[in-house]
């Protein structure tokens, strides 16, 4: 086999509870992830030049090693030495979709389609959880990356069990192109407001933990009742990021006010989904927001709830 094409999806966050600090600087989480069909294509190839070269039709993304698909590239060369000599470089090509820093883990799943796209081309016969260890030293999403679908994600994300899937729900996807979310910004200043106001305003505290509700979402998930999963959705990363950047907020406001079953930051944002009830009731929705946000920076995307990650292109 000389190239592999993967398709590499877009996730949300259905629920994002801060547990904790942890003395690696990174937080102790509770999430819900949700792997979604809007997604990129990277094609991986062997190359006969000792080296990675990356290309990307989104001139916005690095093609040097910042790109987190070199990253990837580079961790399998330097975790398998003897397969690198053997089947030589690699040249991959990245068709981005997703949008970038946008809270959907783009960058984590063409990192992940990546790992897996190698393991296949030198014939490693990686398991999924041997893909998952090599993934969490790119990042705390990839590991859920590579095999997707609905999962309840803890420690810094990476510690994943599977959830029942969430298969066939549509959401409406929201996001201004002007607007980029630094992650670690987000959970820096969601660490000091905690600290300043939580930690001291006992009626600050209560409303939190009225708030959080993960053993009622996984109820919800596993009765695959959608109508309770969008009551229970939850996000920290939510309010510093919409006191922030009011578009963000107003989206929220926008969804609601089209009767929405449920609607929600994703991860550290900006992006904004909705959960509808049908196909049909998402594009109403879409058009809708269109129609009253008429701003050509926001793109908005009707997509389906997928119960897998990293596919391979036969
Ligand atoms: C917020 C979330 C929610 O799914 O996703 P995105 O919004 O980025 O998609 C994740 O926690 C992001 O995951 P990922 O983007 O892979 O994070 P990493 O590269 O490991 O870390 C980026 C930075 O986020 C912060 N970080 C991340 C994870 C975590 N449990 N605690 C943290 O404090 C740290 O500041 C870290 O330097
Ligand atoms: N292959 C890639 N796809 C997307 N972003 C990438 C990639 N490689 C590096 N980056 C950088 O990573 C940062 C976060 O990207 P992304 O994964 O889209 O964010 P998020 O996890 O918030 O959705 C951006 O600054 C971007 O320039």
């Amino acid at each position: 086999m000389e190239s592999v094409t993967l398709i590499a999806p877009a996730k949300i966050n259905l629920y994002l509870e801060i547990i904790g600090n942890r003395s690696d600087g990174y937080h102790e989480l509770i999430m819900i992830l949700q792997s979604i069909d809007l997604a990129d294509k990277i094609n991986v190839q062997k190359s006969s030049i000792d080296r990675i070269r990356i290309r990307c039709d989104n001139p916005q993304l690095p093609t040097n090693k910042s790109n987190i698909a070199y990253k990837a590239a580079a961790l399998m060369t330097s975790e398998f030495p003897e397969a690198f000599v053997k089947h030589g470089g690699l040249n991959i090509t990245i068709n981005k979709h997703i949008p970038v820093s946008a809270g959907l883990a783009g960058g984590s799943s063409d990192a992940a389609a990546v790992l897996l796209g190698v393991g296949l081309l030198w014939n490693l016969g990686l398991t999924q959880s041997e893909l998952e260890i090599l993934g969490a030293k790119l990042g705390s999403d990839v590991p859920f990356c590579i095999g997707g679908g609905t999962a309840i994600a803890t420690g810094r994300g990476e510690q994943l069990s599977a959830l029942p899937s969430l298969e066939n729900i549509y959401i409406v996807l929201a996001k201004y192109r002007s607007i980029a979310v630094s992650t670690p910004w987000a959970y820096t200043t969601h660490r000091q407001e905690f600290e300043n106001i939580y930690n001291k305003d006992t009626q600050s505290l209560a409303a939190r933990a009225a708030a959080v509700h993960s053993r009622d979402i996984v109820k919800a998930i596993v009765n695959r009742d959608t109508k309770e999963v969008a009551q229970f959705m939850y996000n920290d990363l939510e309010k510093v990021v919409m006191s922030k950047y009011a578009l963000v907020l107003e989206l929220k406001e926008v969804f609601v006010n089209l009767g929405v079953l449920g609607t929600m930051m994703s991860g550290s944002g900006p992006s904004v989904f909705a959960l509808c009830e049908s196909k049909q009731q998402a594009e109403e929705i879409k058009y809708n927001v269109r129609k009253t946000i008429p701003n050509q920076d926001l793109e908005l995307f009707v997509s389906q709830l997928i119960g897998h990650g990293i596919q391979l292109v036969p």
